[in-house]
């Protein structure tokens, strides 16, 4: 049984991986892509319908999965067409609000809704297992994240340093929003026990590296994570969308569920 997907931003870094990896797949089909006005140039050489709005091309594909790695108000639009249509969605795109996934999670309450800021494996494993080193390190290393991207993303800090943060806060009982600190500067002062700081670089042609330091008396541990290829991400988010197309909907679903 082939998935039919339909790719968004296919002119994109994420969105060109993917769609080269469907039609590598005997188990997918890439039904259409779709780009914004004026990107779209080559894409004709994908073999498929070639599309800029999206509800337009889903008439054409009931029960496509959507992959959206595009931008925040694209990717919560095409959420919302998705819904209206009852197609699946399955979304990469990072720098989300806390309002703006609350939107996501309504979505996903009517038609099958996947979100993850990170798509591969090695990061879904670290947010299982971060949790059990900082309950077994105990309360006197203070935890820090570094994170690394190439010179082209547009968000800051990575949707995936947010969520290992996350992860960490809640090992604490902590709420991210309250002891996250994103950016330091000047006289700061002693650093707070209950603090995590998240410090991002950017540069080159990084693919992607997260670091969490585990800072204790007189030794620390760093856990990193390298993506050496988008490869990683998009066969992901292909796993993803085979697995949502056969879901209700109900929750926003994330990578957890489809390892379940
Ligand atoms: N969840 C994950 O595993 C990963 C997430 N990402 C995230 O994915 C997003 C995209 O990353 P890149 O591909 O590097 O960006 P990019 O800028 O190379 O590609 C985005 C593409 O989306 C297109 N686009 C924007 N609005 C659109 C619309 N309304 N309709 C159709 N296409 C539209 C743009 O024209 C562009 O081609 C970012 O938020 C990034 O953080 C990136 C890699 C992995
Ligand atoms: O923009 C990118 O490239 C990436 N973005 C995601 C994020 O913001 O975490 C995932 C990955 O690190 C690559």
């Amino acid at each position: 049984m082939s998935t039919p997907i339909i790719v968004m931003g296919a002119h994109g870094r994420m969105g060109a991986t993917i769609a080269q990896l469907i039609r590598n797949d005997e188990a997918a089909e890439l039904a259409a892509v779709c780009e914004r006005a004026g990107r779209g140039e080559g894409l004709e050489l994908l073999g498929c319908e070639v599309g800029e709005e999206l509800g337009a091309v889903l008439k054409n594909h009931p029960g496509a999965v959507v992959i959206d790695f595009t931008a925040v108000q694209a990717s919560l639009s095409n959420a919302r067409v998705c819904a209206e249509h009852g197609n699946p969605i399955v979304i990469g795109t990072t720098g989300f609000t806390p309002a703006e996934l609350d939107e996501l999670r309504s979505i996903a309450e009517k038609n099958p809704t996947f979100w993850a800021p990170n798509m591969s494996v090695g990061v879904n494993v670290l947010q299982q297992v971060l949790p059990e080193l900082v309950k077994k390190l105990g309360p006197d290393y203070d935890l820090e994240m570094v994170e690394l991207h190439h010179n082209k993303k547009k968000d800051a800090p990575s949707g995936t340093a947010l969520k290992l943060a996350e992860c960490l806060a809640e090992a604490r009982d902590w709420d991210l929003q309250e002891v996250g600190n994103f950016s330091r500067e000047g006289i700061i002062g002693e650093r707070p026990k209950e603090e995590i700081g998240v410090q991002t670089i950017r540069g080159g042609d990084v693919v992607g590296v997260h670091t969490v330091y585990f800072m204790g008396p007189g030794e620390r541990i760093e856990v990193t994570h390298h993506a050496h290829s988008r490869d990683t991400f998009a066969q992901g988010s292909i796993r993803a969308a085979k697995w949502l197309a056969g879901q209700k909907p109900g929750k926003l679903y994330a990578m957890a569920d489809v390892f379940a």
